[in-house]
């Protein structure tokens, strides 16, 4: 397991550039210093997970990867263009799964098509591949009342990627699930990253998560938040269950945890 120095100099072809991206939230004549000029590169296809305490900054920075928040400083390219604007083929699934509770499964599936306009046959064909993915065919014309948490989320994936995003961004998606159902959708993500290549960057409060699932971990620390240092998970793919139960994971975790100990005491 290696540790990459934070800040590293800028790799070309990078699907996320960040490049000293700062923000400062003013109120009046409060100002909340978020996020201290942060540079990160994400490769192509990579999955990279940040973690790190409350209010270190990981959803502000992922917002503004998002094009959501504009950054009082710095920059962000995706694929080479800077984000001014929510970029396309970029796309977001928050904790919360925010279905429209009057619309079936099905229906808020096809929402970001209809959104845009695109065209009905082909994407209810991929809506379709996407509930047999998600194991949610059987509710395909459920609403989302009579589904459960996991399911809700799981239809939430299933619409966060029904446009075939080349970047996907999710703010602690599974945070709300239990653990056994959090483990589950875990595997299914992994799933999807395998048969669909994308990047991806996951914002997470577990460790044991952020291990399984990712390539790279950016430990992030509070007060001003920004990198305290990113960990390499050179863990084998494809990653089973089994894996859990390993010296090799076990170690990534506690390499983890200590990292996230001196942010604390710092
Ligand atoms: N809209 C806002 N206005 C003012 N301050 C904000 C706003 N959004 C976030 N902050 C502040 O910015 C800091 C970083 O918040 P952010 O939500 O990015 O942290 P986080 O690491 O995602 O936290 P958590 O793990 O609790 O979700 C916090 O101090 C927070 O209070």
């Amino acid at each position: 397991m290696g540790i990459a120095e934070t800040g590293a100099e800028p790799r070309t072809g990078a699907a996320v550039a960040v490049r000293d991206a700062a923000m400062t939230y003013r109120r009046g004549r409060t100002a909340v210093d978020a996020l201290s000029p942060t540079t990160l590169d994400v490769r192509p296809g990579e999955f990279v997970s940040l973690i790190g305490p409350s209010g270190c900054g990981k959803s502000t920075l992922l917002k503004i990867i998002a094009g959501l928040l504009a950054a009082t400083g710095g920059s962000v390219e995706i694929d080479g263009r800077t984000v001014t604007e929510p970029p396309p083929g970029v796309s977001v699934a928050f904790q919360k799964p925010t279905l429209l509770s009057w619309r079936t499964i099905r229906q808020n599936i096809l929402l970001p098509v209809e959104l845009r306009g695109g065209e009905r046959t082909a994407a209810g064909r991929r809506a379709d591949e996407l509930l047999a993915t998600m194991r949610l065919t059987d509710f395909a014309g459920s609403l989302p009342r009579e589904l459960s948490g996991g399911m809700e989320q799981r239809a939430a994936i299933a619409r966060s990627l029904i446009d075939g995003p080349r970047l996907l961004l999710m703010d602690e998606p599974f945070g709300a699930l239990d653990e056994f159902t959090r483990e589950d959708l875990n595997d299914e993500l992994l799933r999807v990253w395998h048969d669909e290549p994308k990047t991806v960057l996951f914002v997470t409060h577990s460790i044991s998560e952020a291990v399984y699932l990712s390539d790279r971990i950016v430990v992030m620390r509070a007060r001003p938040g920004g990198i305290h240092e990113v960990i390499d998970i050179d863990l084998p793919r494809p990653r089973r269950r089994e894996a859990r139960g390993t010296a090799e994971f076990f170690e990534a975790t506690q390499r983890v945890r200590a990292s996230l100990e001196q942010v604390k005491s710092q």
